[in-house]
């Protein structure tokens, strides 16, 4: 299984003074010599964290592959078309949400996905659909030409009642089996972290896996040591 890691938050603490650091350009180059598999940014229509030219620097430097996040605009679709990522992973965004709050319904908007992945496609970019763990769904998104489906791990990541935690772990199980019957790739991600990452690596079906919030969260403490140390250094040092 593979692991691609998402360094929007890193943005978000620059984002928070709008400063230069921390740069998710280093974070992604540091991620790929811890053995990151893949890189992954979400652009988001409001700029929140990640900015335009974070994935135009991206792109030149990531070495794995680059995996842009985005909502089905057309602002969006004329980037992926200019900075080519390696993949886009359409998911659904609404502004107000604190972070991606389901998966993209391309059930009800077949059309639109299936003109959106062609397009993409005739970029030579990969495409992804970022979709609930759901059959309905995932037939869909074989429908419109997707390479890849990303299975949303939210629900089972929040899921405290054990029996709802199941009921997420065996819809993800069934929709990946399926998917792969498809002979669609099969991802999966959000809310992923260092405890419940040992139930989903159980679905072999999944070939990789995106983590951001929880592995950005870590470094931010197992390198506070190091950080404060080197500010000693300067402040002591002559
Ligand atoms: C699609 C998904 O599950 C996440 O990557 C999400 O899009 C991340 O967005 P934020 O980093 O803004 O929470
Ligand atoms: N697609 C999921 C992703 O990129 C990271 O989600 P999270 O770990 O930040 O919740």
């Amino acid at each position: 299984m593979k692991l691609a890691i998402n360094v929007d938050h890193v943005a978000t603490v620059r984002q928070a003074r709008k400063a230069k650091y921390p740069d998710p350009v280093a974070a992604a180059i540091l991620a790929e010599l811890g053995g990151a598999q893949g890189i992954v940014v979400h652009l988001r229509e409001d700029r929140r964290h990640i900015q335009d030219r974070d994935v135009e620097i991206l792109r030149q430097v990531v070495k794995t592959h680059l995996n842009l996040e985005m909502a089905m605009t057309e602002e969006m679709i004329s980037i992926a078309l200019r900075i080519k990522p390696d993949r886009c992973t359409l998911v659904p965004e609404k502004r107000e949400e604190l972070t991606t709050e389901g998966g993209l319904d391309v059930v009800s908007q077949e059309e639109r996905v299936r003109s959106v992945v062609e397009r993409l496609h005739g970029g030579g970019i990969e495409v992804s659909l970022f979709i609930d763990p759901d059959i309905a769904q995932v037939e869909a998104a074989h429908r419109v030409g997707s390479d890849v489906v990303e299975l949303h791990t939210g629900i089972f990541a929040e899921a405290v009642d054990p029996q709802d935690k199941k009921a997420a772990f065996e819809a993800l199980e069934k929709a990946a089996r399926y998917a792969r019957s498809l002979g669609l790739k099969v991802h999966a991600g959000h809310g992923l972290d260092y405890s419940n990452v040992l139930e989903v690596k159980k679905i072999k079906e999944i070939e990789e896996l995106s983590i951001g919030h929880a592995v950005v969260a870590r470094a931010v403490l197992v390198g506070m040591e190091q950080a404060v140390r080197d500010m000693i250094r300067l402040i002591e040092g002559s």
